[in-house]
């Protein structure tokens, strides 16, 4: 097939909560968005990603949630893309006109581009658009020195795009921009390439800021490296761990407030990501809650749909913790 009739896939990458699914609900509402296929795949046996966005009827959305695709789940992406294609062919909905591929805030890159371009199907019907790499401001340096996870998302990236400019001052979004363009490898041939070259015609410079003054900003890629003396602390696989935690009856707010309080300050570091959406006693909507790192950010009221048998749920992503550190301290405040 010639290349121009190949299908074009984006690659969203970015560490732990540093936006991708609240720009993906941004992006999937753009003209150049119509006919996507948008494959979510999540760190963690509970996927919450997909009841997070916005359902629309021009995209389909398609959650891998079972392992990473970068490794564990590598041979399923061609396997459950044909499914996907199949049952569009079946006139089950449009044909798609593009991929995005939302990888998990911990994925290796490379090995998904490496699926892209090796496997005999994919090859055949797609073409790597670009990867696009988010980088959380109010966490940014600080993960970029700790995980080695995001300086090989940063380093693979073709675009990168700084969020959360809205919760930190200039000079820290100036130190962040500084350090992401230090060029310490050999810049990749499209690293010039500049964040509006991607879904055509400057798709993501029309998204707006979530909140706050100062608009997500995008920036030219350039490869990087732990500064001298900073050597990443986790391994994907050896400390990182994932695990949920599920509740049946609605949880009273001083309970939920209490032991999230409590679990964040008692863990610091070492809580990576929490990611939930709970049912909260006495409230008509279930709330989405984010925790990434140090920073909680404001609960957001979702539609009844997205909690519809009333449980609330937990994706805690740690370094080094035992569950049973978390849910005891639950039972503790839920007597
Ligand atoms: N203030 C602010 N908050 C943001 C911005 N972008 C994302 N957030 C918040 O950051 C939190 C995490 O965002 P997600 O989109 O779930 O992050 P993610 O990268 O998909 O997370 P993982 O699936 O864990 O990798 C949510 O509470 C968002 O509302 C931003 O630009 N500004």
């Amino acid at each position: 097939m010639p290349t121009a009739d190949l299908i074009p896939v984006t690659v969203l990458t970015g560490f732990l909560g540093s936006g991708k699914t609240t720009l993906l609900n941004q992006l999937v509402h753009q003209p150049a968005m119509r006919d996507a296929l948008v494959v979510i795949n999540e760190f963690g046996d509970i996927g919450l990603d997909h009841r997070l966005m916005a359902e629309g009827d021009e995209h389909s959305v398609m959650e891998m949630s079972s392992g990473c695709l970068c490794c564990t789940i590598r041979g399923e992406l061609s396997r459950s893309v044909q499914q996907a294609l199949e049952g569009l062919d079946r006139g089950e909905g449009r044909p798609i006109s593009r991929m995005m591929i939302e990888t998990t805030g911990l994925a290796d890159p490379a090995p998904i581009l490496q699926t892209l371009m090796t496997d005999h199907w994919l090859a055949h019907r797609f073409r790597l658009d670009g990867v696009v790499c988010l980088v959380d401001a109010a966490n940014g340096i600080s993960t970029l020195n700790a995980h080695r996870e995001s300086q090989r998302q940063a380093t693979i990236a073709d675009s990168l795009l700084i969020t959360k400019a809205d919760l930190v001052d200039e000079p820290r979004l100036t130190r962040l921009a500084e350090r992401l363009t230090a060029k310490r490898l050999p810049v990749s041939e499209h690293a010039d390439r500049q964040a509006e070259d991607w879904l055509g015609a400057g798709a993501y410079l029309q998204v707006s800021p979530l909140s706050g003054p100062s608009p997500t900003a995008s920036i030219a890629p350039a490869p990087m490296l732990a500064p001298a003396g900073e050597t990443p602390r986790s391994r994907y696989g050896e400390q990182i761990r994932s695990f949920c935690f599920s509740v049946e009856t609605p949880i009273a707010p001083e309970v939920l407030e209490d032991w999230l309080d409590l679990v964040m300050s008692l863990l610091g570091d070492r809580m990576l990501r929490i990611k939930a959406i709970v049912n909260v006693a006495g409230r008509p909507q279930p709330l989405a809650l984010h925790g990434v790192q140090h920073v909680f950010h404001p609960p957001v009221a979702l539609p009844s749909k997205a909690c519809p048998d009333g449980v609330s749920r937990f994706v805690f992503i740690t370094s080094g913790v035992a569950p049973d550190a978390v849910t005891q301290l639950f039972d503790y405040f839920d007597r």
